[in-house]
């Protein structure tokens, strides 16, 4: 039984110890094997291979897994199928596990099987009651051994004693008479063993001593390990406690903190709150003031539209009567322009039939004239003849014919020097003639002696006198009418008014509405002082009457102009026109009859504040330059401004460049003639005298102007309150 270790030896030794504490533990752990004992029994040697198959068996049973070995758990998962504690069966499995690796190979599992197996049957071969009577042999040898012990020598015990002490046991071993019986058997049965038994104590004991003092060391190490743990433990509980006090302290120090914040903030808050509170409050305050103000306001405003409807309808109410009456008085206003215009219009007839009759027997009386003057002349040739001896007398005549050929004098200029005769010679024929005197007309005289140069026949209506020159009143002439002026016939439609007529109407002007034959012209009856007319063709009276002025430089043509419109002939070598002259000619614009008093200005410088006077009452303005002459183009402007210094731009302005038969000795181009009447808003035309182109056509152009000018006044004027306006006359 000599085992290489220890513990292999100490394994039946343990099962033993194991058996010894108590019946149930030692029934349960025997039992198993109690049965193959007994199957071993029962067939000799094919008992030992059913005890292998079933260590076998066993061992499948407990390596469930089939690992192919077992480990300490599959041990102890046997708890529950053997009778065994944990502690024993792990005592079971250290026992198996010969190498002490952790695990039983099927090798290690069944040596140990059968080597415990055999250890128990070889001692006898008996069979099961044998056995029992056996391990009841085994009790009684045990008490025996303690009987014995009393029986143990002094000496044995001494030996035992020194051998324990020796060994150290008694550190070791709490009860040693188990150990004492055993080596007193073996001292007596077997001396031979008891050094092997001793030495075998020995070793034990010195690995018990050493085992406990490990034990011991290790107890210490892990009180101390413990300790160190608790201490740690201890510091780290501390340490933690001192961390969460911190922690908490923190915690609360920033919880007190954000709180005071949060409070601070809200409490600020709470102050805004207020403060805005406050001001609504004081603007809701307000508001109710102005809504209270606004309310009376609104009262007030109410009271106020009901006023000013109030009034309002009464002024409407007013308004109506007013409208009511204005219209009465429009109407009324109406009934009394046409009744002013009928009577204005019979008035003018009246005054025309007067004129004609004046005319009548103005012409008459001086047929009478003529007759006497020839009477009268040939009366001083037999003067003559009876004076013929007084020479000087003679050759005074003479100078005095000559001198009134020449150009550079004026014919009146003549007639004022020689005022003592002409007067006379005036008052003579007035004596003669008994012609009513109108001294307040200014009518100087006739220049009887003088004949134009270049007039060599006389007028087709045969004793039709030459048309001579004269002085007339430089007054504003109230009534032309009463000059003495050469009209043979009253004024009737000349010859030319045809061809004047037809030309206008060449697609110039639109058929005006026929006018009334009586003449509505507020203006006065046209009488001049020379009949233009010398047919006495039904004589038609005109309708209208305009009133031209001619200007413009001195020797430009404005009375070979008028010659050639009124008489359609020209005379050369005219004499400059003195103060002013006048003629008047009727013309047909579109099928109505108007009569044009032409003034004849003189140009002269020394006459301008004469002409400047009849600007104010003329209807239109004629300025005539000589295209001859740059001098009298330049004029123009001078004439124009004189002319609107006297009545504005109400009056429509025809200028006309003269001498256009001349046109080699031009000086002023066509152009220059049209840019200025162009900037200044002019009828223009270029003109001949002497040839009598355009002559006239500008003045028909002028004639229909002003007769569409009235026109459109007068269809104003019956609209109440309209005034005219002025037309254009170049557009
Ligand atoms: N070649 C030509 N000569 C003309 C024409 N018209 C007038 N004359 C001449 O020009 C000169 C002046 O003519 P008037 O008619 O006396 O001139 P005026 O503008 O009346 O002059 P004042 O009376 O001094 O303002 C005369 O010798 C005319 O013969 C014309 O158309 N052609
Ligand atoms: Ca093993
Ligand atoms: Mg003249």
């Amino acid at each position: 039984m000599a085992a290489p270790d220890g513990r292999v030896v100490s394994r039946p030794q343990r099962l033993g110890q194991g058996s010894g504490r108590g019946p149930k533990g030692r029934g349960a752990c025997l039992h198993p094997l109690d049965s193959l004992e007994q199957k071993e029994t029962q067939e000799q040697t094919p008992g030992q291979l059913d005890m292998l198959r079933k260590a076998q068996e066993f061992f499948q049973t407990c390596d469930a897994e089939g690992k192919g070995f077992i480990a300490r758990k599959d041990m102890q998962r046997l708890h529950k199928e053997l009778p065994l504690s944990l502690e024993e069966l792990e005592d079971v499995f250290d026992a198996l596990d010969a190498d002490g690796n952790g695990y039983l190979t099927p090798e290690e599992f069944t040596a140990g099987f059968s080597h415990f197996f055999f250890r128990q049957n070889n001692p006898s071969q008996e069979d099961a009651g044998e056995q029992v009577a056996q391990r009841h042999k085994e009790k009684v040898y045990q008490s025996r051994g303690n009987e014995d012990l009393g029986d143990m020598g002094e000496d044995e015990e001494a030996q035992f004693q020194m051998l324990m002490d020796r060994l150290g046991a008694q550190k070791v071993l709490e009860d040693e008479s188990d150990v004492k019986q055993l080596w007193l058997q073996l001292k007596k049965d077997e001396p031979h063993l008891l050094s092997n038994f001793e030495d075998f104590l020995t070793r034990i004991f010195s690995q018990l001593q050493e085992a406990h003092e490990e034990k011991n060391e290790l107890e210490y190490a892990l009180k101390r390990k413990i300790a160190a743990y608790d201490e740690e433990i201890q510091h780290l509980y501390e340490e933690m406690e001192q961390q969460i006090k911190s922690e908490k302290e923190q915690f609360l120090l920033k919880d007190t903190e954000r709180f005071q914040a949060r409070s601070q903030e809200l409490e600020q808050k709470l102050l805004c709150k207020e403060q805005e509170l406050e001001q609504l409050t004081q603007k809701q305050k307000r508001l109710e003031g102005q809504c209270t103000a606004l309310h009376h306001d609104k009262h007030e405003t109410k009271a106020e539209n009901t006023k000013l409807k109030l009034t309002n309808q009464e002024l409407a109410r007013e308004l109506e009567r007013t409208s009511w009456e204005l219209q009465d008085a429009q109407q009324q206003l109406e009934s009394l322009q046409q009744e002013a215009c009928k009577l204005h219009q019979e008035k003018e007839m009246e005054v025309y039939r007067v004129t004609e009759s004046l005319q009548r027997e103005k012409a008459g009386l001086l047929k009478q004239l003529d007759f006497l003057r020839e009477r009268n002349k040939h009366l001083r040739d037999e003067r003559d003849i009876c004076f013929q001896k007084n020479k000087a007398a003679t050759a005074n005549t003479a100078a005095s014919r000559a001198s009134w050929k020449n150009r550079s004098g004026s014919v009146i200029g003549k007639y004022v020097d020689g005022r003592g005769i002409l007067r006379s010679q005036s008052e003579e024929e007035e004596e003669v003639f008994s012609i009513p005197r109108r001294s307040s007309l200014g009518l100087s005289g006739y220049p009887l002696t003088e004949e134009e140069p270049g007039t060599g026949e006389p007028g087709p209506g045969g004793p039709y006198p030459r048309p001579l020159r004269r002085i007339i009143s430089i007054e504003e002439d109230p009534l032309p009418q009463l000059l003495d002026g050469g009209f043979e016939q009253p004024l009737s439609k000349c010859p030319e008014e045809e061809e004047v007529s037809d030309q206008g109407a060449q697609g110039q002007i639109q058929e005006a509405p026929p006018l009334k034959l009586t003449p509505t012209s507020p203006r006065g009856q046209p009488v001049g002082k020379e009949a233009v007319c010398k047919e006495e063709s039904s004589p038609s009276a005109p309708d209208r009457l305009f009133k031209i002025v001619f200007v413009g430089n001195s020797a430009v043509g404005k009375t070979s102009f008028l010659r050639r419109f009124c008489e359609g002939r020209f005379s050369p070598g005219m004499a400059a026109t003195v103060g002013i002259d006048y003629r008047v000619k009727t013309v047909n614009v579109d099928d109505s009859q108007v009569a044009l008093q032409l003034w004849d200005t003189a140009g002269q410088e020394r006459y301008r504040c004469i002409t400047q006077q009849f600007f104010r009452k003329a209807d239109g303005v004629i300025v005539m330059y000589d295209l001859t002459d740059k001098q009298s183009f330049l004029s123009v402007r001078r004439w124009l401004s004189s002319v609107e210094e006297a009545v504005g731009d109400r009056v429509p302005v025809l200028l006309l460049g003269n001498k256009l038969d001349n046109e080699k000795e031009r000086e002023v181009p066509r152009g220059l003639g049209e840019q200025l009447a162009k900037d200044n808003n002019l009828i223009f035309y270029e003109c001949s005298a002497y040839s009598g182109h355009n002559t006239k056509e500008s003045l028909l152009h002028l004639a229909r102007f002003l007769k569409e000018q009235e026109d459109t006044v007068r269809e104003d004027t019956i609209q109440v309150g309209h005034p005219a306006k002025k037309k254009s006359c170049c557009g």
